[in-house]
């Protein structure tokens, strides 16, 4: 048994891993960054990168789809399945490859192979071969699916992200068990690319919506897409011949049964922490068993033992992964100097059609008595109408008590775009008569969002709270 004594222990090479280690480095503190599986990282390997190649495919084949709407007639087309994978993989190879190249260019006496567990909590055992002692330790050890019990029955053979972005051919059908991001946004594509894809939830839930009116306006537009048995649950699955057969009640009582090809349990995630026996890490958990830590400094109560990434819960994205491996490899080399950081303002997008992004807190999470909201349907946006992706609702929300825009949930075209204008301008503290003075071309998608502001303003004044002078308006303005 080798023993290894640093100032920091990272756990886990993915995104937030390898940024801990960047901070690490700078400090000028000594370090080792233990990983038990592949390199590459989730976002590269089954993540961002493989989901959005796999959008890329069922983008262009809409495309071809709808080619009618605008007066070109494409003939006899089809998808090529094998072809489609094969570009999913090769770009996805390529993606990993960069990851790979630039963690194995780390020095071979700062890395070690092996899964990592406390055994007291300034000491780890790394598989059989050595004990890491730390001063300080990061745990980035990011997150997996899970897989419903509704799905015991063929647990063995259900499906997650990962095995989807390994098919080397598109199936016939599948079962989606999961109407959340990574369901909605791999089920349409697959949808688009030909897949049967039907989904299944007993809850009433798409994606992470919480305004009563984008909620409803969301259900209805993936309700005409997408085969949707939401607040159904699977009362019966088997394996068959063919496939699994897959039995439910519908919302009227009714009996169903179907035979899907794969069965894909796209349910959430949970956060990896059972191989680290957190107990003789001497840190405070939650009832769960994860690690309590505080958003700003990503430590976990006053000990050296901070978390980031997926496994931190806090924001479980890629940019937000990067920011928490940063925030926590500055903090672990620089203990007891902790600093708190001002994290970013919230931005999740999901790339399904109609795209979904929230930007700062969700609408459930605010006072209804503290804001005001402004809206705007895009289902006859001028831009929108023009390409042919006039559908949507934005809801924006505004303090009351200094007009400043404060969040929005964002159900449309090319909301990607749009919501990162929203959420810079949320940052910095730009009030809605600012907002205003900023310049719009014609005819963008952005015209869509300003009248989304003209709405607010209107309400902020009907709420009497924001005067002239609020609004930039005082006196001889
Ligand atoms: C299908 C899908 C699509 C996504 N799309 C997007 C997107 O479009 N945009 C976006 O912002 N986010 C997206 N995400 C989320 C994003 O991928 C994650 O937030 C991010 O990758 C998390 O990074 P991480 O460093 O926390 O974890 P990871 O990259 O998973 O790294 C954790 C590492 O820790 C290792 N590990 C675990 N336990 C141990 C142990 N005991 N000892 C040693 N090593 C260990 C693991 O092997 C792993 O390599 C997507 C996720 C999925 C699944
Ligand atoms: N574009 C992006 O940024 C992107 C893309 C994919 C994933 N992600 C990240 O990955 C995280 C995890 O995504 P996810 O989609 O797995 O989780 P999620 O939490 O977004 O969705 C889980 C879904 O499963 C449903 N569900 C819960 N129990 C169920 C059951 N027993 N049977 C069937 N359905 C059930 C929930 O109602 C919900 O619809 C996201 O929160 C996001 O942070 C981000």
């Amino acid at each position: 048994m080798k023993t290894k004594r640093v100032d920091v222990a990272i756990i886990g090479a993915g995104t937030a891993g390898l940024n801990a280690r960047r901070e690490a480095e700078k400090a000028g503190a000594s370090w080792v960054l233990i990983e038990s599986g592949p390199y590459g990282t989730t976002c590269a390997r089954v993540g961002c990168m493989p989901s959005k190649l796999l959008i890329a495919a069922a983008e262009a084949a809409h495309n071809v789809a709808h080619a009618r709407e605008f007066g070109v007639n494409v003939e006899n087309w089809n998808v090529d399945g094998r072809a489609v994978m094969e570009r999913v993989r090769s770009e996805r190879d390529r993606f990993v490859g960069f990851v790979v190249d630039s963690t194995e260019s780390i020095p071979e006496e700062k890395r070690l192979r092996g899964e990592a567990r406390f055994v007291g909590p300034k000491s780890l055992q790394v598989g059989d071969h050595t004990r890491v002692e730390a001063k300080s330790v990061v745990i980035a050890t990011g997150s997996r699916p899970w897989i419903p019990p509704q799905l015991d029955a063929i647990r063995d053979d259900v499906l997650v992200n990962d095995d989807v972005f390994e098919w080397e051919d598109l199936p016939e059908s599948m079962a989606i068990f999961g109407t959340g991001i990574i369901g909605l946004e791999i089920g349409q594509a697959l949808t688009r690319l030909g897949v049967q894809i039907e989904f299944f939830n007993p809850f009433d839930e798409l994606g992470r919506f919480s305004d009563p009116k984008i909620v409803a306006k969301a259900h209805k537009v993936f309700g005409k897409q997408l085969t949707l048995h939401l607040k159904s649950d699977a009362t019966g699955v088997e394996k068959v011949d063919g496939g699994y057969r897959i039995q439910w009640t519908d919302l009227n009582g009714e009996d169903h049964e179907r035979v899907f090809q794969h069965v894909m349990s796209a349910a959430g995630r949970r956060p990896n922490v059972e191989a680290l026996d957190l107990e003789k890490a001497g840190i405070p958990l939650d009832h769960r068993g994860l690690p309590i830590s505080d958003p700003r400094t990503l430590q976990c109560g006053d000990t050296s033992i901070f978390v980031a990434g997926d496994v931190s819960g806090h924001r479980p994205i890629l940019h937000e992964a990067s920011d928490e491996g940063r925030i926590a490899g500055a903090n672990a080399a620089q203990f007891p100097d902790v600093q708190a950081t001002v994290r970013k303002t919230s931005l999740e997008i999901a790339f399904t059609e109609p795209q979904m992004a929230i930007v700062g807190e969700r609408y459930i999470d605010l006072d209804p008595d503290e804001i005001a909201i402004g809206e705007v349907s895009y289902d006859n946006q001028g831009r929108a109408r023009v390409m042919g992706a006039n559908c949507g609702l934005v809801r924006l929300y505004g303090r009351k008590s200094n007009c400043r825009l404060i969040a929005a949930e964002m159900f449309g075209p090319r909301v990607e775009h749009t919501s990162h204008l929203l959420a810079w301008a949320i940052q910095e503290g730009l009030t809605v008569p600012e907002l205003l003075e900023k310049p719009v071309y014609h005819p963008v998608f952005e015209e869509g969002i300003r009248t989304a502001i003209r709405n607010l303003a209107k309400e902020l004044r009907v709420s009497g709270q924001c005067g002239p002078q609020d609004r930039g308006e005082g006196p001889g303005a």
